[in-house]
């Protein structure tokens, strides 16, 4: 089976809450909270898609990011490359542009939360680097 690249964007704000948004109920892995991003498209870099995306999605600007973790995960029904990065430098206030419920979530507070299973990973690696 063909593997989706994906850029996700782990958002930290000065108040050490993550951007997390909620991914609608008709999308794979619908009704879950994700990490804002999207599919990569050919001959874009990663964190250029994750710009492009940001700012489709949330509405953010971002401005600097570090990768933090690559995450290759099969759900069965599609396979994922989840190239997942760390952003501290952006601008802007985060809003649901396709309509979808946004929020900064403390760190402490992301176990609260129900991700797609791919992003057990993710946790962990925010956990390591800002917990
Ligand atoms: N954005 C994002 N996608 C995730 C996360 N965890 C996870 O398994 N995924 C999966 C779900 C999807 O299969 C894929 C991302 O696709 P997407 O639906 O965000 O792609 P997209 O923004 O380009 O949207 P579309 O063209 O499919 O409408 O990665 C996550 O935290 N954030
Ligand atoms: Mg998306």
């Amino acid at each position: 089976m063909k593997i989706v690249n994906v850029a996700v964007g782990v958002v930290v704000n000065e108040q050490k809450q993550i951007l997390l948004a909620k991914r609608a109920k008709e999308q794979h892995q619908g009704g879950l909270w994700e990490f804002p991003g999207g599919k990569v498209e050919l001959g874009e870099s990663t964190f250029k898609a994750l710009v492009r995306e940001f700012k489709e999605e949330v509405d953010l600007e971002l401005e600097h990011g570090q990768p933090l973790i690559l995450i290759e995960h099969d759900y069965g029904d599609k396979q994922v490359r989840l190239d997942t990065w760390l952003v501290e430098q952006f601008s802007g206030s985060a809003r649901g542009v396709e309509g979808q419920e946004v929020r900064w979530v403390p760190v402490a507070e992301l176990a609260n939360y129900e991700f797609p299973a791919a992003n057990q990973a993710i946790l962990q690696a925010i956990n390591q680097t800002l917990g």
